[in-house]
């Protein structure tokens, strides 16, 4: 296929690492971060000849910049498919600023595509074809996987997908500060939880079991997790996740 990347940061980056090698690559970026490119299979030039090159654009610059770049390329996406990966932009949005007979998918991608490991949910408009939306998807399972979503779904989907790994870098790095205070060394802490947490999604994904059973099977009468338990509820742990969740929610349909 024949894939265009406009910014080439976080995630711009993460997906090209992850198409190198199967398919015909046109990458531009504002500044110099294209050193780890220099010496691929990739073609680098301007956003406009990323856009004549390419059946598919994937326009992944900071939401702040998506104007300025629709406005520089809009002309030239006849019969072209315009990925977005941006926090905010609705296909409704999208189709004000590129036009309802353009081509666009909406997607959220999340950093963990940088280690092929990513999670990425997509949601096209009426212009897409499905064979224009299966490349679509093969271009985002080839950093991870990739599934199609509701539209009325897609808002609060994308929090957890976008936003979700800070969320679980801030509970490491809180878990990692605890064992160092009960006298842990920092980089055994971070291996232990790491594959704890590795090793815990895995049971909860294969054995299919609610995530209260799993817990309930952890926490013996009078044992040490149930005091942990309590320490965590006691401290708003689970509202504190919810009110997370709905304040980016928010942040973002008001972006
Ligand atoms: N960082 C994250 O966790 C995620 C980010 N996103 C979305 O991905 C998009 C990019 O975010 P990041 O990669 O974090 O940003 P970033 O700032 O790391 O990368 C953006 C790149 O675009 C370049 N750029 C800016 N203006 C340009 C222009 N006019 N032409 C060409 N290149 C230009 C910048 O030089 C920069 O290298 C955003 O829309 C964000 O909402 C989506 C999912 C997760
Ligand atoms: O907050 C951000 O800018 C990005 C968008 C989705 C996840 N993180």
């Amino acid at each position: 296929m024949k894939i265009g990347i406009i910014g080439i940061g976080n995630m711009g980056s993460s997906i090209a690492k992850g198409l190198l090698g199967q398919n015909e690559l046109y990458l531009s970026n504002r500044g110099s971060n294209l050193e780890f490119f220099k010496d691929k299979e990739v073609y680098i030039m301007g956003n406009r000849k990323v856009v004549e090159n390419s059946d598919y654009i994937i326009l992944a610059v900071k939401p702040n910049y998506y104007k300025e770049v629709i406005d520089e390329i809009k002309d030239l996406l006849e019969n072209k498919v315009f990925i977005s990966i941006a926090a905010g932009f609705t296909l409704e949005k999208l189709e004000n600023l590129l036009g309802s007979d353009k081509k666009i998918v909406m997607t959220m991608p999340n950093t963990p595509a940088s280690v092929g490991c990513g999670m990425s949910i997509l949601c096209p408009n009426s212009n897409v074809s499905d064979d224009e939306f299966s490349n679509v998807l093969e271009i985002f399972s080839s950093f991870g996987k990739a599934i199609k979503i509701d539209e009325n779904q897609f808002d609060a989907a994308s929090i957890v997908n976008g936003c979700l790994p800070a969320f679980v870098d801030l509970f490491i790095e809180g878990l990692s500060d605890g064992a160092v205070f009960c006298g842990l060394k920092r980089d055994i802490s971070y291996k232990l939880i790491l594959q704890t947490i590795i090793g815990s999604a895995k049971l909860m994904e294969e054995s299919g079991e609610h995530p209260g059973l799993l817990k309930d099977k952890v926490t013996s009468p009078k044992g040490t997790t149930i005091e942990g338990v309590k320490a965590l509820e006691e401290n708003n742990f689970r509202a504190g996740l919810i009110k997370a969740v709905e304040a980016s929610f928010n942040k973002a349909k008001n972006m």
